[in-house]
């Protein structure tokens, strides 16, 4: 049997997965912006061809889609769509974590689970890849409408999960608060307490320290590292950050703690800037404790303002850091930032660039750092927490910190020694695709054709 050519085998694969998925855009993004980097691999290892290693990848080992029916608070029956993606499970469990936004459907989910599956192997944790969620909108519900959506939502999951087979965690709309109620549902129906059943737990009952702060903290050290490898650092930068979720706020911090200076944070109603640098405390205080929103930073912080319109990226920064949702830094942010004498951009949320405003940074040599190795220090994070769950141990912060910033700098080295490898220096998507899917593709073809 002759093989097809790398060029010709990725281009049938993209042609199916265009054919059988038309409806979902966002996972024909992330899949050719994988597929297009993967040639040289391919010229290397032409027993993934032949193993069609490729076709059985872009396929969900499973997709569960169902109803989520619940009461509100004023008696009303409310029906929302419920969906786990359980994308590749060659490593260990399906890992990956749940989003609560009215924008999810079944292609944004598959999205994050293709994505996810790279990202894992990049860790070296030994987890697969998945996704989940719901077009549910905790925003503006009371708590005891959220529990009773978290309630209803496990009342399903509950059968397609475990400890061994498939680990939620936090994404959008989904933080300590709904983990706290879906492990509640999880263990009363169950009747087990599988504390390695889901991450991001509280901190008294299986929780990990550092994991609330680990994929800001994590996006940031990476940026220290591509910064580093060419002689500077993130200390005496400006940073412009988007979002003001849980990734947002970790990222904010750990840029100050370096000695940068962070001077923006967003949400979907704008933007505020503080030229004297984001006083953490307060943005904690506003998102995490009030759920407010982000233009209340500006009417209580002297020196700062807040803008309803147009784009944070119009702000001078050296470094970027969009840490909010997919496709929010397009070619017209790229181009404002490059004007403004950026130099990196680090992904602190999962595909925020489109391909043009990629392009456009690598075309203009600045430092790019994919979401799928930059904020993989959030899931590196979870597999410490089920680590700790199985073995009954707790590591204090400081223990914790380190770990993941030991896991980040691997992932660093990892990912550059992949893009010099295949011919292109310093091309973290290049680097990280290839890395991440050598490590998979390896996996799948010694366990057989499953
Ligand atoms: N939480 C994690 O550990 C983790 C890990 C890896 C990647 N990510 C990614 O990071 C990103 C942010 O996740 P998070 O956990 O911080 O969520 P979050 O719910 O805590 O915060 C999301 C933030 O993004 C903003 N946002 C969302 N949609 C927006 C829109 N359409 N326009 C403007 N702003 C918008 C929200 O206002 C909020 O500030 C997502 O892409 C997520 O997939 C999260």
């Amino acid at each position: 049997m002759s093989l097809p050519t790398p060029e010709a085998h990725l281009s049938a694969v993209l042609e199916t997965v265009e054919r059988r998925s038309q409806a979902e855009p966002e996972f024909q993004q992330a899949v050719r912006e994988v597929l297009e980097t993967l040639e040289p691999v391919l010229e290397e290892h032409p027993e993934y061809i032949e193993g069609g290693i490729l076709e059985r990848l872009v396929e969900p080992e499973r997709q569960i889609l169902f109803r989520v029916p619940w009461v509100d608070d004023s008696g009303k029956v409310q029906v929302n769509r419920g969906y786990r993606v359980q994308f590749n499970s060659a490593l260990g469990p399906f890992k990956g974590g749940l989003r609560f936004h009215p924008s999810v459907n079944l292609s944004v989910v598959k999205f994050l689970g293709f994505e996810q599956i790279f990202k894992n192997a990049l860790t070296s944790q030994r987890i697969g890849g998945g996704k989940g969620g719901s077009d549910f909108n905790p925003a503006g519900k009371s708590d005891a409408e959220v529990m009773r959506f978290c309630q209803a939502f496990m009342s399903e999951l509950v059968h397609y999960i475990g400890e061994h087979t498939d680990v939620p965690a936090g994404d959008i709309g989904v933080g300590s608060r709904e983990i706290g109620y879906l492990f509640g549902q999880y263990r009363r129906m169950t009747n087990r307490y599988e504390a390695g059943v889901l991450t991001g737990k509280g901190k008294g009952w299986g929780g990990a320290e550092v994991r609330t702060e680990a994929t800001g903290y994590g996006a940031v050290f990476f940026a220290e590292e591509m910064l580093q490898r060419v002689g500077e650092s993130v200390a005496g930068r400006r940073a412009a950050i988007s979002g003001s979720g849980n990734v947002a706020i970790y990222a904010i911090e750990k840029v100050q703690q370096l000695g940068g200076r962070a001077v923006t944070a967003s949400d979907s109603g704008g933007y505020i800037v503080d030229e004297g640098g984001i006083d953490v405390e307060l943005l904690k205080q506003i998102k995490e404790v009030e759920r407010g929103r982000i233009s209340e930073y500006a009417d209580r912080k002297p020196g700062s303002h807040f803008v309803a319109n147009g784009s944070v990226w119009d702000v001078r920064a050296e470094i970027a850091i969009p840490c909010a949702t997919q496709n929010e830094l397009g070619a017209d942010g790229a181009r404002s930032l490059l004007k403004n004498g950026v130099r990196a951009v680090t992904e602190g949320a999962n595909m925020p660039t489109t391909p043009e405003a990629v392009e456009l940074f690598q075309e203009a040599g600045v430092l790019f750092a994919p979401g799928k190795a930059a904020n993989a220090g959030g899931v590196a994070t979870s597999a410490l927490e089920m680590s700790q769950n199985a073995a009954r141990s707790r590591w204090d912060f400081d223990k914790s910190e380190n770990r993941l910033h030991e896991i980040m700098r691997d992932v660093h080295d990892m990912t550059f020694a992949a893009s010099e490898r295949y011919g292109k220096p310093g091309d973290y998507v290049l680097g990280a695709n290839s890395a991440g899917f050598v490590t998979v593709a390896q996996a799948m073809l010694e366990q057989g054709i499953i």
